[in-house]
């Protein structure tokens, strides 16, 4: 049986210090890899016998959107598990246009025969995972928002199943679901059922509840938000939470705009 390499330890937080462990592919018990995590990309190297090149990864943090480690089903089996989930621009086959595709990477490491050793070192390196891609993706408060971030990021994402050609929620079902809990965000739905509901309940909400209010819809539901928050007591207070717009409408030109700017 094959197995992995004990993962080199080396202080697996500290900037600038690259990671490295031999681990098994999941989706090939026999398929082991080295994995090197440098300050800005995941390198995943396929250990067979052919050319270097072609059996080389390299996954920039800059597009990492969580990564976590777990045990499996088996209570008998001692490994645990580490997967990353990146969204890398890509072409897509026969198109000249780049989009975001889902890339997963997940690994199994049992070097140890103690399960809890092992899930201690796949935490470790998701730990490492999520802290380099807040660098990366936001360097000047991202260590601060993940040394601040003791709980999952709390959101209430306000989807309008009416806006645009009324796909908002086949949208948030088939993408934004996933991509919340891979990213480790706890988040509540709210499916608007009357206009004005979303601004009726902004304007009520406990809002020490959530760390970010987003709406998927047209423009017309974030104005509804903004109104809610401006019409409240503790309208300036209010009015700093962090707001998102995920394109759920036709046009989306907001959404679009923004995150247009924001890269
Ligand atoms: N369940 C619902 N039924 C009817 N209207 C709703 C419902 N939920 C929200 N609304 C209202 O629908 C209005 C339009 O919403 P929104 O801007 O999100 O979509 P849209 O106008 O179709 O999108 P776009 O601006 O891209 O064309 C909002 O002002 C909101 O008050």
């Amino acid at each position: 049986m094959l197995r992995e390499t004990a993962p080199n330890p080396r202080r697996a937080d500290s900037k600038g210090t690259s990671l490295y462990g031999e681990f098994l592919f999941t989706s090939n018990r026999k398929g082991r890899c080295a994995v090197t995590l440098t300050e800005k990309d995941l390198v995943v190297q396929r250990l067979t016998s052919a050319p270097v090149g072609r059996n080389k990864v390299v996954l920039s943090l800059k597009e990492c959107v969580g990564c976590r480690a777990y045990r499996g089903n088996d209570s008998v089996d001692p490994a645990a598990y580490l997967v990353a989930y990146f969204y890398p621009l890509k072409r897509r086959w026969m198109s000249s246009r780049v989009s975001r595709q889902r890339v997963e990477q997940c690994f199994r490491l049992a070097a140890l025969q103690d399960p809890r050793a092992n899930l201690e070192e796949a935490e470790k390196w998701a730990r490492a995972v999520r802290e380099r891609s807040a660098r990366q993706q936001f360097p000047r408060n991202g260590e601060l928002l993940m040394s601040q971030r003791s709980r999952p990021c709390r959101m209430m994402l306000l989807v309008n199943p009416q806006s645009g050609k009324g796909q908002a929620l086949t949208l948030y079902n088939n993408h934004v679901q996933r991509m919340l809990n891979e990213a480790g965000i706890v988040h509540t739905l709210v499916i608007t059922e009357w206009q004005n509901h979303a601004r009726e309940m902004v304007r009520e909400a406990d809002l020490s509840q959530w760390d970010a209010l987003v709406i998927m819809s047209g423009d017309g539901l974030l104005y509804e938000v903004i109104n809610g928050l401006l019409e409240r007591s503790d309208w300036e207070e209010a009015i700093r939470i962090p707001l998102g717009i995920l394109p759920g409408g036709s046009g989306n030109a907001l959404a679009a705009s923004i995150h247009h700017y924001s890269g």
